[in-house]
């Protein structure tokens, strides 16, 4: 487990996007007692970003938890660096860890006593539940439908055509499934849609039987994720309509407050939690 300097929980913020920025600003307007910005890492260093730092040692020294919020690939570049310091590392782009031998080198380090990979609910809810199902014995049915803007869910693998046909979707017009099939598929086709699919993976332990829909729709100003699962303690369906973040549309505007919430479970002595 990491060790907390002082009383203080010093975060360092991995990307400077709609989620890092809005991270990192409300930590320097002091939203979450006990914890500290330490410092932010963007691609090239950008001296102009407040709490700045020129390189992955720099954010190392100046934190005791490593916010990733910059893409999957960084997860990669970054993460187990991050753990082999004994940061601990809170993931946002968890559908980077479908990547099994990423996913086997970061668990190791959390196993030999380095930090730990803690995974952000993100976009999501419910996911405590699904946990506890899961433990109680095997799960009959998991499944994730989840709807936003067409727009967003274009892909640069698209043929044109496709991609095409998703921006042209207007209001009135019905909702298109853009895909079908297990989480991890879907985590590697849509990196910046289908984090959540991995998240319910991860939480359901299981990749292949979670069966995930992404639904292009021009109807609604909200990403809606729908949860579902069933087991020997019941039957579970979680809804979230989350409006976009305006910074990002792809990206839900919870997203950057879960961080804050999980960071807010990490600080020393804090009074409650939602354990
Ligand atoms: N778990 C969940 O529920 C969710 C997860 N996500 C994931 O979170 C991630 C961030 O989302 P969001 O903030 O909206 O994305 P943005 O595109 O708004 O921001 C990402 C930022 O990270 C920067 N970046 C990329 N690579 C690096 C690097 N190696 N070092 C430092 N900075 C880097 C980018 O810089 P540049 O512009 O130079 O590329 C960009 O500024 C995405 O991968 C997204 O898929 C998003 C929503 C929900
Ligand atoms: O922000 C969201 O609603 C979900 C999302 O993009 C993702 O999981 O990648």
């Amino acid at each position: 487990m990491t060790a907390v300097h002082g009383a203080v929980l010093r975060v360092g913020v991995l990307g400077h996007g709609a989620i890092g920025a809005n991270v990192a600003g409300a930590l320097r307007r002091g939203a979450v007692p006990g914890a500290v910005l330490g410092g932010v890492l963007t691609r090239g260093g950008d001296a102009a970003v407040p709490a700045s730092v020129p390189d992955m040692r720099g954010l190392l020294a100046s934190a005791d938890v490593v916010v990733e919020a910059a893409g999957g690939p960084a997860l990669r570049e970054h993460g187990p660096a991050v753990l082999a310091a004994g940061r601990d590392l809170l993931a946002v782009s968890v559908g980077a860890l479908a990547d099994e031998d990423l996913f086997r080198e970061l668990t190791r380090l959390t196993a030999a006593g380095s930090g730990r990979l803690l995974v952000c609910p993100g976009a999501l809810g419910g996911l405590d539940a699904l946990r506890a199902a899961a433990l109680a014995g095997p799960l009959t049915r998991v499944r994730l439908t989840s709807s936003k803007a067409p727009a967003s869910l274009v892909q640069p693998w698209m043929d044109e055509p496709a991609a095409d046909r998703l921006r042209a979707l207007r209001p009135g017009d019905s909702p298109v499934t853009v895909f079908d099939g297990d989480a991890r598929e879907a985590a590697v086709r849509f990196p910046r849609n289908a984090n959540v699919a991995a998240t319910v993976a991860l939480a359901a332990g299981d990749w292949a039987s979670v069966r995930v829909r992404l639904l292009a729709d021009p109807d609604t100003p909200l990403t809606r994720h729908v949860v579902e699962f069933a087991g020997p303690v019941g039957e579970y369906r979680f809804e979230l309509g989350n409006l976009p973040d305006p910074a990002n549309p792809a990206t839900s505007g919870l997203v950057a407050h879960a961080v804050l919430r999980s960071l807010a479970d990490l600080v020393p002595g804090a009074a409650w939690r939602v354990a």
